[in-house]
Order: structure tokens, then sequence, then C-alpha cells
């Protein structure tokens, strides 16, 4: 079984490499180079524009749209709108990526208002974000998570809830990852806690979940694989550790490395 699902994962690698797709991306202003740089070295094309003039035109030549919250403004929040119907209309997925949005009032609101007038096709986010799209309200110390210690089925019940309440992947990233389209569930044990250690981990996991989501219709399995990538490479940078700043530069070199080889690494199981 997990041999014809690496089969499958493969697929849509290679037909990223061949693709070249176009990811437009309205986000933050910390990461956003970063996840530039992890669109590139996994084969797709970024472009990051958030001027609402402009957002339609630029959705309209990608093959797939990341939203992320991270430093959100009321003027983001708006283009992030304009650029999420035009995809819906266009059929491109939107990945959502909910920065944060348990640390302020100013974020949910944003983010309600997101999620009543765009259909998303991924939802991913932290232990702490996931829980306050669902409604319950954990206080975020800022951007990452408070508490990654609740028991396993009761995340993987909350990302559960989450699909099908916005019909939609929820992917709740940490120790381990959960991923679930509401009915099938992945579970994806790879990962090291190095990777909270540097930001912009999970947004560049969004990136590489909208770069995988662009070649396929796939989404749960294009999530998947997005996951995937980043817990394999997190571990192999891990091997002759030195510090954080080689460990970054190394996570990249895994990553346009990447191939069936290592994906033979993944640990992750279906449920
Ligand atoms: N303790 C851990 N052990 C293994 N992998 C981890 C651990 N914590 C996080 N990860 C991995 O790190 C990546 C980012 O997940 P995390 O939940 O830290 O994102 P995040 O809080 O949204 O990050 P950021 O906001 O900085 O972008 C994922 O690939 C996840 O699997
Ligand atoms: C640190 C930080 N602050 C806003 S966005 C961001 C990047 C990690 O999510
Ligand atoms: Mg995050």
């Amino acid at each position: 079984m997990i041999l014809k699902k690496i089969d499958q994962l493969t697929e849509i690698l290679l037909e990223i490499k061949k693709q070249n797709p176009l990811i437009h991306h309205i986000t933050n202003y910390v990461t956003a180079n970063d996840c530039a740089n992890i669109v590139l070295a996994l084969g797709g094309s970024p472009i990051m524009a958030d001027c609402c003039e402009e957002v339609e035109e630029i959705v309209s030549m990608a093959s797939a749209l990341t939203l992320n919250l991270g430093t959100l403004n009321e003027k983001t929040a708006n283009s992030m709108i304009i650029a999420g119907k035009k995809a819906n209309r266009l059929k491109i997925p939107v990945i959502l990526d909910p920065v944060g949005v348990g640390a302020t009032q100013f974020r949910r609101e944003m983010l309600k208002e997101i999620l009543e007038e765009v259909e998303v096709a991924v939802i991913k986010g932290n232990l702490t974000e996931i829980k306050n799209i669902y409604g319950i309200r954990e206080k975020a110390k800022g951007v990452d998570s408070v508490n990654d210690g609740i028991f396993y089925e009761e995340k993987k019940g909350l990302a559960i809830e989450v699909s099908k309440k916005f019909k939609c992947i929820t992917v709740i990233t940490g120790k381990e990852d959960i991923i679930t389209d509401g009915g099938k569930v992945y579970i994806v044990e790879n990962g090291t806690p190095l990777l909270a250690k540097i930001t912009g981990t999970g947004c560049m996991t969004a990136s590489l979940i909208s770069t995988c989501c662009s070649v396929t219709e796939n989404y749960l399995l294009a999530s998947l694989l997005g996951v995937l990538i980043m817990g394999i490479c997190g571990e192999l940078a891990t091997i002759e550790n030195r510090g954080l700043g080689s460990f970054k530069v190394k996570l990249f070199d895994h990553i346009s490395n990447f191939t069936k080889e290592e994906l033979k690494k993944g640990r992750f199981y279906e449920e």
C-alpha cells in the first residue's frame, strides 16, 4: 500500500518539475523570501503580490494561491478576499495558513471574513491555530503553538471536524503531523524539533503544499507530500548538524535535491 502511495506521490513531484507552476502568495514579510525560495527549490515559480489592484491579474496566471495571515492588515486581508474569489472562479486551489490567529481579535475577525468569502482547498496550521479556527479560544503567545501535548486522538478528531466544517483538507503540524479530508487520515512521523527552532518552517510547509496542489486535483495526497518533504528534509538536515544557520541551509539543499529515494524515508500511515 505504502509503495503504491510512494509512486503516486512521486508522480506529483515529477509533474512539478515538468510544469514549473506559478505559485501566487499573499503572505507575511517575515518569511516571504524563504517561502519564495522553497517553491523554487521544489521546482515551482513563486510570485509574492498583495496589491489589491493587481491580485486578480496575478492569480489568473497562477496555478495555486497561498494566503498567509502572518503580518495581516486590512489592506492585505481585502486583497486576500479579492484574489481568493478569483481563484475560486478559476478553480485554482487556495491554501490558507492562519498564522497567529489565536493571538488577536483582529486576526480572528479577518479570518472569519476570508472563510465566508473564499472556498479554501487546504487549511494548514499548528495546533493552536487550528483550535482557534474551530472556535476553541486558546490564546496564542504569538505565532507558535502553545501546547502540542494533547492526546493524539483529540488532535485527529479536531482535524476531521475542521475538514467537515470548511469542506477542505486540514493539516495540523507539530511533533507528528495530521492530514485529513474529513474521512481518510494520514499521520506523518518525520521531522525534528529543530524545525520549530527556525521561524517559518510552517509557512514554508504551506508553500510546499501549494506547489504540490498546483499540479493535481488530489489535494489530500498533495498535502501529504508537502508535509513529508518538510519532515524528511528536516531530518536529513540534522545529520552532522553544527547549528541553526547551517541547518537551514541544509534544509534547502535537501529540498532542492528531493527525489523518490528521499520519499522512501517517509514514516507515515493511513487510518
Ligand atoms: N517537535 C517536533 N518534532 C518533529 N517535527 C516537528 C516538531 N515541531 C514541529 N515540527 C515540524 O516542523 C514543521 C513546522 O511545524 P510547526 O507546527 O512548528 O509550524 P508553525 O508553528 O506554523 O511554524 P511557523 O509559524 O514558524 O511557520 C512541520 O514540518 C512539523 O512537522
Ligand atoms: C515570526 C512571525 N511573525 C509574524 S509571521 C511570522 C513568521 C512565522 O509564522
Ligand atoms: Mg505557522
